[in-house]
């Protein structure tokens, strides 16, 4: 599977084009329109987020509610939008007009993609950056990454995103049953985090850090049961799954690192407590007595769950600015906003989610049998069989 996003931020739409989707799998959008509103809800938003009210309109790729196996397009309109046809609009501009003129940026902000973006792609108004790489485009990576949940979800794979820190105030790992009892916690949470008891710790730092005009930043994790052995490959560097994933977690705006399993404090351990010893027995075959490694060896799953997180750095935008130079007077500036979100991590967590559904869902498609939804179901479960008898 394959998806490309179209569209700005303030503009008409977004767009997602899905290709490789088996055929005869029920979505509707109320299965994508419901990630959509996770994404709008967390703590710490700007005004944006009350303009918006998600939903999505398939304009293709469905038919009474089941897969054709032709590419599926989403499209989630702005509602801001309205308030920005001018500046918005694909007529050229009137350079006679003074007006239009002046609303052209020259102000790149330090952290986003403003000055840099305008160098490489000769863009002296910096709107034509800021537009593409602002992080609304995630809503349609969430779109995309729906439909790849419901179609692990069938297959018996359930991907749970959720926060464990922001602006310092970190939570206990996760205890839970299932994992349903994880995604339902997580999404009653305000910044959708499972431990209640940091919870309002959280919303206060957000809250300290936008009265201060600052901003925070923090980690997600995403936690996947369910995934069959042997997913990935470990012959080429381009087919391993956790560097895919990986790929994934950091191309979400403002995300610095990622890690799995233990991650990073596996500098800090002796092997003997990194590696998962293998244990067999009649039920279920091969499986691990610890999970420290979060569920990949050679870039291949091993059935365990797969555990990963990443750092979203403090968002770039801040009511204290920081300085910078217009790149038209070469005179430096501190910039006002008008509006911004001080923290994004809550939403972050959706879209972290999002992606590596997204990444799970092309690998299993990939390489099990997939033209047909029944088809790939079969294929797994003959796959479950083979590897438990191993
Ligand atoms: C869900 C989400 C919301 C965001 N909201 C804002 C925002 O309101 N203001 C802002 O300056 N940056 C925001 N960001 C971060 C910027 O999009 C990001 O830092 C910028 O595009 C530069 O990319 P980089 O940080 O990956 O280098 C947000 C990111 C995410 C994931
Ligand atoms: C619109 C969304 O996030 C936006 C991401 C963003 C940025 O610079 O990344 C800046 C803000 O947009 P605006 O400048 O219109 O207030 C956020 O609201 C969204 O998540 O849907």
């Amino acid at each position: 599977m394959r998806h490309i996003t179209a569209g700005e931020s303030h503009g008409p739409q977004l767009t997602t084009i899905i290709e490789g989707l088996p055929a005869g799998m029920p979505l509707t959008a109320e299965d994508i329109n419901k990630e959509l509103a996770s994404r709008q809800k967390g703590y710490g938003r700007g005004r944006r987020m009350q303009i918006e009210t998600d939903m999505v309109n398939i304009t293709g790729g469905v038919r009474h509610g089941l897969t054709l196996g032709s590419p599926l397009s989403l499209v989630v309109e702005n509602n801001d939008w309205k308030h920005w046809t001018k500046i918005m609009g694909i007529e050229p501009l009137d350079l006679e007009n003074q007006e239009e003129v002046k609303r052209k940026v020259t102000r790149p902000r330090p952290g986003h993609a403003d000055l840099v973006g305008g160098m490489k792609y000769g863009h002296r108004d910096m709107r034509n950056v800021l537009e593409r790489s602002s992080a609304r485009e995630t809503t349609v990576r969430v779109a995309a990454g729906a439909v790849a949940k419901k179609l692990l979800s069938m297959l018996g794979i359930e991907v749970a995103g959720h926060v464990l820190e922001i602006g310092g105030v970190r939570a206990n790992p996760p205890k839970y049953e299932s994992i349903q009892e994880l995604q339902h916690k997580t999404e009653d949470s305000p910044v959708r985090c499972f431990d209640e008891k940091v919870e309002k710790q959280m919303m206060e730092a957000i809250d300290q850090a936008k009265a201060k005009g600052d901003s925070i930043g923090g980690i997600v994790e995403v936690i996947v049961e369910g995934m069959p052995i042997g997913v990935g490959s470990y012959v080429h560097y381009d087919r391993k799954l956790d560097a895919k994933i990986a790929q994934a977690m950091l191309s979400i705006n403002a995300f610095k690192g990622v890690e799995f399993g233990l991650g990073f404090e596996m500098a800090r351990m002796p092997g003997s407590e990194v590696h998962d010893e293998i244990i067999w027995n009649e039920d279920e075959g091969y499986v691990r007595s610890t999970n420290r490694l979060g569920g990949f060896e050679g870039g291949m799953t091993t059935g365990m769950p797969i555990v990963v997180r990443g750092v979203m750095k403090p968002i770039p935008t801040l009511y204290k600015p920081l300085k910078s130079v217009d790149i038209d007077t070469k005179e430096p500036f501190t910039a006002s906003i008008e509006r911004s979100d001080s923290c994004a991590v809550p939403a972050a967590s959706v879209v972290a989610e999002a992606v590596v559904a997204w990444e799970l869902a092309a690998a299993i498609t990939e390489q099990f049998s997939s033209d047909r939804f029944e088809l790939l179901k079969q294929s797994i479960e003959e796959h479950r069989v083979y590897t438990r008898g191993f």
